[in-house]
């Protein structure tokens, strides 16, 4: 098994190590468009937003659409969409490099596993906190490049103990405005529970004070669930409007032990599949 060796955030790497020549870029007025910088260069991130019905997950397809491979990454696929992924991923002529996890899933089985039997380059990507199977480990501040682009890992525990947020790059030649792909740990004008899988109120509320309302107000936020028919928001928006992040501290830990939802109907088996990145096989 590989360890992730990616770029930790320093200001001693070199912007665009060798060993990583992956990138990708972003913009959301369309799925696909130029966006311009300060410096000279113009990148372009072909983005998708996916939807799978039966447990409301969003898998989200984000390639460099200015390198000359079309590096590919998917973040958190679902088992029963891997097919439909794959053949869009093939038709827009993109290279599927990553397949990203903001978490161990309780109420879906991740894709990764099946990814990588039908697309054996691709590595599967999880925090190593989560204490799950993956070709590669991710922890804060390390740095998933692909192309001239950048995902920042933010360890957001709380939802589950080893729960990220991917963010797209601090820098001139990154996207504008950022976009921060939540996981279940911020839900648009919710949040994930917190009764399960080392799930802490009191983490995630502090996490997302700390990792994700500090990023710029209008950074863009996209979800890994939605229920009400949501597909995006902003910092701005849910530092204003969450009806649970918007109280405080011990309010927010009120209402998370008082949410009363069942349990996910695929709890017993998704958690144990996703720990071996959904398929009941070695990865590498
Ligand atoms: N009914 C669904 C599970 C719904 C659920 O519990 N969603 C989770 C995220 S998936 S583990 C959650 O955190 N919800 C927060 C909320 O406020 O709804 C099923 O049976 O699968």
């Amino acid at each position: 098994m590989l360890k992730f060796n990616f770029i930790k955030f320093s200001p001693f790497f070199p912007s665009k190590p060798s060993f990583f020549p992956l990138s990708i870029s972003t913009t959301i007025r369309s799925q696909m468009a130029s966006f311009s910088s300060s410096s000279s260069s113009s990148s372009k991130l072909l983005f998708r937003q996916l939807f799978e019905k039966e447990s409301s997950t969003y898998t989200y397809l984000l390639a460099d659409a200015s390198h000359a491979e079309k590096p590919a990454l998917l973040i958190d696929p679902v088992d029963k969409t891997v097919d439909r992924d794959l053949s869009l991923i093939q038709e827009l002529g993109l290279k599927l490099v990553y397949a990203l996890n903001t978490h161990v899933h309780a109420d879906h089985v991740t894709g990764t596993g099946l990814i990588k039997s039908k697309v054996p380059d691709v590595k599967s990507v999880i925090s190593k906190a989560s204490g799950a199977t993956a070709d590669l480990y991710v922890e804060q501040g390390d740095k998933i490049r692909f192309g001239d682009l950048y995902l920042e890992v933010r360890a957001t525990p709380g939802h589950t103990l080893g729960c990220l947020t991917y963010v797209t790059g601090d820098a001139p030649d990154q996207p504008q405005p950022r976009m921060a792909f939540t996981g279940d740990t911020l839900l648009i004008r919710g949040c994930g529970r917190t009764d399960f899988q080392g799930g802490s109120s009191e983490n995630l509320y502090r996490s997302i004070h700390s990792q994700i309302f500090t990023l710029p107000k209008d950074t863009l936020l996209y979800p890994a669930h939605d229920y009400k028919g949501f597909s995006v928001s902003t910092v701005g928006e849910e530092m204003q409007y969450n009806p649970r992040l918007t109280k405080d501290e011990e309010t927010f830990k009120n209402i998370m032990a008082n949410l009363k939802l069942s349990y996910p109907k695929m709890i017993d088996v998704a958690v144990p599949a996703n720990m071996v990145c959904g398929i009941q096989s070695k990865t590498s």
